[in-house]
């Protein structure tokens, strides 16, 4: 039985102040859910947030983290870092990082296994863009960027991915897929796990779809059986949005 799994991106958004709002109107609304929630905010707000959120069962997230320990690289954040702030979640491979940071499947392999060498779980990003959908190679190009970032993981890291399906064109312009089509790649995506890992895997990977959900949309999404969860972008910046989504 999979958990249902709703985690926001922040995104590079909000102020010091506006992230102590939101926190303070979030956990006056947050009910007690069965719907694991959490906050992927910008590091410098992480530690601020685990503060914020201790004593309730909302977890926090960062976006994006490096697969090195420690070492001379200027601006960049370790997973053991994050570790040691005591991080639950950690989004890897967003289309944002693939398509403005050189980020490669390369690169999200790298740091997907420095996180599953760890507690913090992994959201691990993978879409198509709007030409390779127009040229209908959807498929090829989501099994492609799932056996890359999946190179030399075992079943049982496997297991403890999120896998979230955003479909480029369909990130912060309002337009969703249909819950059709993004239950059509979140079927594919089970069975490529399945293929790889077999049955027992495919059936605990938790899988998220990203792209324009709101609370308008988020029923009609979450009622596919083959998804379980959304990772929210703008809709999981005002607190009772956010929630009428995890209330969905
Ligand atoms: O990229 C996303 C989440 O990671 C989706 O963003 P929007 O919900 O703003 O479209």
């Amino acid at each position: 039985m999979r958990i249902p799994f709703i985690a926001g991106n922040w995104k590079m958004f909000k102020t010091g102040r506006e992230v102590v709002t939101f926190a303070e109107d979030f956990k006056k609304l947050y009910q007690d859910t069965d719907v694991r929630t959490a906050v992927c905010a910008p590091y410098v707000y992480l530690g601020l947030l685990k503060n914020l959120f201790s004593g309730t069962k909302i977890k926090v997230g960062a976006q994006n983290a490096f697969y090195e320990d420690e070492g001379a690289f200027t601006g960049e954040v370790s997973v053991k870092m994050l570790e040691d702030l005591g991080v639950d979640y950690c989004i890897i491979g967003h289309s944002e990082r693939r398509q403005y940071f050189g980020e490669t499947d390369e690169i999200v392999n790298k740091k997907l296994k420095r996180l599953l060498a760890g507690p913090i779980t992994p959201i691990l990003c993978v879409g198509e863009n709007l030409q390779q959908r127009e040229k209908e190679e959807q498929y090829l190009v989501v099994r492609d960027q799932l056996i890359w970032a999946l190179s030399g993981i075992t079943p049982q890291q496997a297991a403890k991915i999120v896998i979230a399906y955003e479909p480029v064109w369909a990130i912060g312009t309002g337009k969703t897929a249909t819950p059709q089509q993004a239950e059509d790649m979140c079927e594919f995506i089970r069975n490529a796990v399945e293929a790889l890992y077999g049955e027992e895997v495919a059936d605990q990977v938790v899988i998220q779809y990203g792209g324009s959900v709101k609370p308008a949309n988020a029923t009609d999404i979450m009622d596919m059986p083959n998804i379980d969860g959304a990772l929210v972008g703008g809709a999981s910046l005002n607190a009772s949005d956010f929630m009428e989504i995890i209330d969905f």
